[in-house]
C-alpha cells in the first residue's frame, strides 16, 4: 500500500520555492525609485510600533527581500537602538548586536563588527519567505530566527514580520518549534494578528 504522508518540511520546501520565485519576479518588475517607494511606504506603516521602541532589531536585506532600511532610520530618529543579526559562529544562533551592519558575516550577510554590544530587542522586525493569518512564518529554512525569538516572545518583544504585500499566503503548516509573530508589515500597511 502506498500511503501518501508527505511530512510538513516537504510541503515547506515547495512552499518556500515558490514563494522565493514569486519574490524574484516581482523585484525584477521594480525600478529602483519604486522600490525605494515601497519600501519607504512600509515605514511608514511602522511608525506606530516604532515610536516606543527602545531597541529595534533590522536585517540587512539579502536579493529580494524587502529592505527595512527607512524603518530602521526612523528608529533611530526617535531614539532607538538600531540592531542587526549577527554569527559569531556557524553553530550557535545569532546575536542582535547595536551597530550599523558594516562587516561581512559568515553566510555572506552583513553583519555589525562582532565587538559592538549584545542587546536585546523590544522590536524586531523580521525578514520572511512568507506569513500566514496565524502568525506562522516560512523562513530561509535553517530555523535561525524561531531560535532567536523563543526567548524575547517571552520576554514580551514585538515581533513583526515585513515583505512585500504577497508575501502573506493563506495557510502555512506550522511546526512545533514555529514562533508565531505578533504582526505583519508591507507596503499596504500593517495587520495586527489575534494573541495566541
Ligand atoms: N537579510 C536576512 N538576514 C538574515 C536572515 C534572513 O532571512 N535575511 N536570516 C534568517 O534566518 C538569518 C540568516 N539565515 C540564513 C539561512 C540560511 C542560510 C544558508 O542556507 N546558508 C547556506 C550557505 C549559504 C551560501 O549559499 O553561501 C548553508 O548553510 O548551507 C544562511 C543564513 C539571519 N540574517
Ligand atoms: N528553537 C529551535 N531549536 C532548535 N532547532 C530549531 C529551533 N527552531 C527550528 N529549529 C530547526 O531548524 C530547522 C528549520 O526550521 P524551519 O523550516 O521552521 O526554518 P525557517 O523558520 O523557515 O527558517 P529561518 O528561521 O532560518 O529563516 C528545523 O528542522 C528545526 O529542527
Amino acid at each position: 500500500m502506498v500511503v501518501s504522508s508527505l511530512p510538513f518540511p516537504v510541503d515547506k520546501d515547495r512552499l518556500r520555492r515558490d514563494a522565493m520565485e514569486r519574490r524574484k519576479e516581482f523585484v525584477r518588475t521594480l525600478d529602483d525609485p519604486e522600490r525605494t517607494r515601497l519600501e519607504r511606504r512600509l515605514a511608514f506603516h511602522l511608525t506606530s510600533v516604532l515610536a516606543n521602541a527602545r531597541v529595534v532589531a533590522g536585517y540587512a536585506a539579502l536579493g529580494s527581500e524587502i529592505s527595512p532600511v527607512w524603518a530602521m532610520e526612523e528608529a533611530r530618529a526617535v531614539g532607538a537602538v538600531a540592531a542587526y543579526p549577527a554569527f559569531h559562529n556557524p553553530t550557535e544562533p545569532f546575536r542582535f548586536l547595536g551597530a550599523d551592519p558594516n562587516s561581512v558575516g559568515l553566510f555572506g550577510i552583513n553583519q555589525p563588527p562582532l565587538h559592538a554590544a549584545e542587546v536585546t530587542p523590544d522590536v524586531v522586525l523580521v525578514p520572511l519567505v512568507a506569513i500566514d493569518p496565524a502568525g506562522t512564518r516560512l523562513g530561509r529554512g535553517k530555523g535561525h530566527y524561531d531560535r532567536v525569538l523563543t526567548p524575547l516572545k517571552r520576554n514580551g518583544a514585538h515581533l513583526i514580520g515585513v515583505g512585500w504585500s504577497f508575501q502573506m499566503i493563506e495557510e502555512i503548516p506550522p511546526d512545533p518549534w514555529d514562533v508565531p509573530l505578533d504582526a505583519f508589515a508591507s507596503p499596504d500597511g500593517l495587520i495586527r494578528f489575534v494573541k495566541r
